[in-house]
Order: structure tokens, then sequence, then C-alpha cells
């Protein structure tokens, strides 16, 4: 069953078609990775299914109901959640207090404490717990915000480059965490640029080039396209 179409999707920016004809299917279950060079418009088609940007023409399909004209607000209570590549952590808070803010609509007392222990555990947090948040390494604030992100229990977790900035190992142990998720029901849509994390959790990857969909596949059939090297040609990420 397909949880999210977007549907002959496009957005402008001025003069610059940052979104063009994108037409994309999210199966409910999978890891889907969208990776692509600078400036393909993967943070804005991002943006678009959250509904921070709304699109010029096109429609986006959320569970079999046309969430396009939805606020942001009203897509995060049908099930959507996202974190952005910066950490939007309360720095001055710990690490407890942040994700007691993010589980407080949902759980109280007892339960909530259950709750905040068993996602301590989950993102490798728990000797950290009553530390500030602005005190964490950056793949631990990283933890944290998926931590937040996924405190509402979504069915669509949205991740721009979760691993941005970490180590190898850092990077591995995220992929572990969308792997346990995902094995837990949740559909994740993640962009990347870390190869050996797509590779570690993606059961397909789409490639996006001058806001089209230019390649989808299984991560070896795209690694084996030699158009899709060819674009990355020149780019640092490559
Ligand atoms: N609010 C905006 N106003 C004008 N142009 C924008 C805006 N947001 C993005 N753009 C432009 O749209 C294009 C796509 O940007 P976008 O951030 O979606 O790409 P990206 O694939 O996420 O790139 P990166 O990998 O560098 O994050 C870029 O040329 C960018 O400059």
């Amino acid at each position: 069953m397909a949880l999210l179409q977007l549907r002959d999707l496009n957005k402008h920016f001025g003069g610059l078609h940052v979104t063009n004809s994108v037409n994309l299917v999210l199966e409910q279950g999978e890891i889907h990775c969208l990776i692509g060079p600078n400036g393909a418009g993967k943070s804005t088609l991002f943006r678009l299914i959250l509904g921070e940007h709304h699109p010029g023409s096109g429609q986006i399909w959320f569970a079999d109901e046309d969430i396009t004209a939805l606020k942001s607000f009203a897509r995060i209570r049908r099930g959507l959640s996202v974190k952005f590549q910066v950490p939007g952590v309360f720095k001055s808070l710990s690490v407890r207090q942040n994700l007691e803010i993010a589980l407080q609509s949902r759980l109280h007392g007892a339960a909530l404490d259950k709750e905040i222990e068993g996602l301590l555990a989950f993102l490798n947090l728990e000797a950290e717990q009553a530390q500030l948040a602005g005190n964490l390494s950056h793949g631990q604030k990283q933890w944290l915000e998926i931590g937040m992100a996924i405190s509402l229990k979504p069915r669509l977790l949205l991740l721009d480059e979760p691993t941005a900035g970490m180590s190898p190992e850092e990077t591995h142990l995220t992929g572990e965490m969308v792997r346990r998720l995902n094995a837990a029901g949740m559909t994740v849509l993640a962009i990347e640029h870390d190869m050996a994390f797509v590779r570690q959790v993606a059961q397909r990857v789409t490639v996006l080039h001058l806001g089209q969909v230019f390649a989808q596949g299984s991560i070896d059939e795209i690694v084996a396209d030699e158009r899709v090297a060819a674009i990355y040609l020149g780019q640092a990420h490559a």
C-alpha cells in the first residue's frame, strides 16, 4: 500500500523550477533514500511534503487522503514527522527535559517516565540524560532530535541528512536506529549523501537532479548506473 504519493508536483522560486513534475510513491513500511547533487531540490521536496512550502501545481497524498492544502500541524497530526539537518534541540535544557517536552502532549506521569527511559536507551543517551543538550556531541544532538521526531510515533519519518558531520561509527549506529524504527513499523524517507548509510538502510533509492526524478531503484542498480555517476562528477559529495 502507498503511504505517500507525490503527484506531478511543481514548485518555482522566481524563474527557478526547483521541483519539476515530481512523481514519487512511498510504500508503507519501506526505507527510501533520496539522493542527488547539491541544489537538486531534495530539501525543497521535504518542505513541500511537510507543508512548509506549497506547490504551484500537483498533489500530495498521505494514507489515501489529499493533504496538499493542509497546514503543517494538520499533516503532523496525521502521522508525519521530520528531523531537519540543523539540530533543533533546546540547548539550555537537559536531554531528559527535551524528551519530556516532545512527549508531554501524549503522555503523563509514570507512562511518560517509562517512555523516556525507553527512548534514552534506544538513543544511547542514558548516561547523558541529565546533561544540558547544548553540551552533547554533534552526533548525540542528532540522536536526541531523532528521539524528539519519533516521540509522537509518526507513520512517516522524514530525515534530512541525519548523519551529516558524524563519524563512521556514529553513522552506522544511526543506520541501526533507523532499521529498528522501520522493523517496528515506521516508514522512512531519508535525504542522505553518505552512501555507506544508504547501502545500510535503503530498500529503494530515488535520485533527484535539477528538480526531477532522474533514476530510481535498489542501491546496487543506482551505483551501477553510469548516468547517475555522471551527474555527480565534479561534486564534492560524490
Ligand atoms: N526559499 C527559496 N527561495 C529561492 N530559492 C530557493 C529557496 N529554497 C531553495 N532554493 C533554491 O532551490 C534549489 C534547490 O534547493 P534545495 O535546498 O531544495 O536543494 P538540495 O538538493 O536540498 O541541496 P543540498 O544538497 O545542497 O541541501 C537551489 O538552487 C536553491 O538555491
